[in-house]
């Protein structure tokens, strides 16, 4: 599963949103990407990213697509995860606002309101200084949600202020990251990179205890 190349293999959830973005971004930013339908391409993915579509469409087509108990299972064992608008919804404890039955995959300990700037009408974009990038990114914001709760492990890494409150737009916990924003939207590949570096992070953290794991049961044969 874990590649030892310095082209990580990164997925992206491919059941609605926009894929193709995510793909090219995460080709520029040095990774492999590849697009995800069934539980057997998502086994072969270092990491995988949720793209912005509509979080209620994904998470019912998920579930259609068989992919809901491997994604689950997958996140809870460490998968690195990125996910964008409709994919920072789906990544969350909980949804505000949501549609009715809609679910979240919990990867994250926040809670996301949908829809919180309003309609498609309120749809913009702002130089947003994000934690860990040297410059300002144009971050897009379109239909997006705010992170109205977050938990004591979650890092904030931007805010936004539209009409006088600030607003949480994106975070990471451990291997998660997710943003309110639209990274795959712009020619600016330095968000996907800071995911792929957590892709290659976390691929040598679990070689190296793969390798403790291995020399263990080795001497315990001995
Ligand atoms: N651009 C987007 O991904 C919009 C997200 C959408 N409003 C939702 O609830 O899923």
């Amino acid at each position: 599963m874990t590649r030892h190349t310095s082209a990580p293999l990164i997925g992206v959830l491919a059941v609605q949103g926009d894929v193709v973005e995510h793909v090219r971004a995460l080709t520029l930013a040095g990774a492999q990407a590849v697009p995800v339908r069934r539980p057997a391409e998502l086994a072969t993915v270092d990491g995988l990213v949720i793209p912005g579509g509509e979080s209620s469409t994904i998470d019912r087509l998920i579930r259609i697509f068989e992919l809901d108990a491997p994604l689950r299972a997958r996140l809870a064992d460490g998968m690195p995860a990125f996910g964008s608008c409709a994919g920072m919804i789906l990544l969350s404890g909980q949804i505000l606002d949501g549609h009715r039955d809609q679910r979240c995959l919990g990867a994250l300990d926040i809670s996301t309101r949908r829809n919180a700037f309003g309609r498609q009408v309120d749809s913009f974009e702002v130089d947003l200084p994000v934690t860990g990038l040297a410059e300002p990114f144009r971050a897009v914001f379109i239909r997006a949600p705010w992170v109205e709760r977050v938990g004591e492990d979650v890092e904030v890494l931007a805010r936004v202020e539209r009409e006088g409150s600030e607003h949480v737009v994106a975070v990471r916990q451990g291997r998660v990251l997710a943003t309110s924003f639209h990274p795959e939207m712009t020619d600016d590949p330095r968000i996907h990179a800071l995911f792929v570096e957590m892709v290659r992070e976390a691929g040598s953290i679990d070689s190296r205890a793969n390798t403790r794991a291995t020399a263990r049961a080795t001497s315990k044969d001995d």
